[in-house]
């Protein structure tokens, strides 16, 4: 219970479902689990995608035991989520896994006044609900089942501490998986299951390449600040994350801040390091969302251009 006697998560020899692991964050968190001897199982829509994720499994398999399933679910809705959850639960006599990760979810950055209503049910859909349904028909065989130390990961985003002009449909979603994650650290105490939140900022994987087609200019300007890492690195940081125990967990600087800056009542996971964080974020974020504002209203004139060019006024 106590962070410094707790032990250390080691994934060896445990069944391990990963949702969107066809793909970017998800895949790179697959191949770390591999060679550290976990069985997986993924889930995503894309069937070629996922058997070309099974190949490069097999290929860092570390025990004949492991076992490697793939399973082509859309995971959006409730009955969605729990028929990809048996499915992949099924080769292990029903039993729940040890330890889920949603991972699956995508985005598309716009304009609110461009948007349509299907554009804002669309983003809850696939910010938050590709993942909450999974979290919540998981929880509910887990503790079923009295399955102790099972872990349950959720996905948000440097977008779910705060967020800015272009994210309207998407960091509403990922604002909401913070408290899901929140609520379900605390309920889910009671079965044993820990429960942990990763907040990647950039990432540079496919799904990054398709927002890409909708993203408007101002909201790239502001963005490059971050640097950006690849998967492998965000699917590092993420595993650290998790073998140490830490309920919200972040991989860069940037991230790190916000998260300081916005902790509400998560579990601490470094004291001293987060005070720090704390006290610089109080000092810089207001400075860096001013430097924000002014380019917003600096990007006025060119926007109204935009927005005639496209007929929006007329
Ligand atoms: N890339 C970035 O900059 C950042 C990404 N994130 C979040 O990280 C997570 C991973 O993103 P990333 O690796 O970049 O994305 P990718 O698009 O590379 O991978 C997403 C994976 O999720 C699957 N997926 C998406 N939607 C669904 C759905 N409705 N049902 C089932 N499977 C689905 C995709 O497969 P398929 O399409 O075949 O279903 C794919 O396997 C997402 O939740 C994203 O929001 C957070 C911060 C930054
Ligand atoms: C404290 C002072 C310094 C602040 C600098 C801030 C720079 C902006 C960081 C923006 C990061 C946005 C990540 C978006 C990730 C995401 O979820 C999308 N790519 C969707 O996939």
């Amino acid at each position: 219970m106590f962070g410094l006697f707790s032990k250390k998560w080691n994934p060896d020899g445990k069944h391990v479902y990963i949702t969107g692991g066809s793909s970017g964050l998800g895949l790179c968190l697959a191949h770390i689990l591999a060679k550290k001897g976990a069985s997986i199982s993924i889930v995503a829509r894309n069937q070629t995608k996922l058997d070309e994720a099974l190949v490069s499994l097999e290929a860092l398999r570390v025990s004949p035991a492991q076992k490697f399933a793939a399973y082509s679910h859309a995971l959006a809705t409730a009955p969605e989520a729990v028929a990809a959850l048996d499915a992949v639960c099924a080769p292990y006599g029903g039993e729940a896994p040890d330890a889920v990760f949603t991972c699956a979810g995508s985005s598309k950055p716009m304009f609110l006044v461009e948007m349509e209503e299907q554009d804002l049910v669309e983003g809850m859909s696939n910010a938050y609900w590709a993942q909450a349904w999974t979290a919540w028909a998981s929880a509910k065989k887990m503790a079923k089942t009295h399955k102790a130390g099972a872990k349950i990961v959720l996905v948000s985003s440097t977008l779910g501490y705060m967020s800015f002009v272009g994210w309207a449909s998407y960091s509403p979603g990922k604002h909401a998986l913070r408290g899901l994650a929140d609520a379900l650290h605390s309920e889910l105490m009671l079965y044993g299951i820990d429960v942990h939140i990763y907040f990647p900022a950039t990432m540079y994987t496919p799904g990054f390449e398709e927002e890409g087609k909708t993203k408007p200019q101002i909201t790239r300007t502001i963005e490059s600040t971050d640097e950006g890492v690849t998967p492998e690195q965000a699917a590092q940081a993420l595993y650290k994350g998790v073998v140490n125990g830490n309920a919200h967990i972040t991989g860069d600087l940037i991230t790190s801040l916000f998260s300081a800056g916005t902790r509400g009542a998560a579990p601490r996971s470094n004291w001293l390091l987060e005070a720090v964080y704390d006290m610089v974020a109080f000092i810089a974020i207001p400075i860096w969302r001013s430097s924000v504002d002014k380019q917003v209203v600096a990007h006025r004139a060119e926007h109204q251009e935009y927005l005639t060019q496209k007929g929006y006024f007329s």
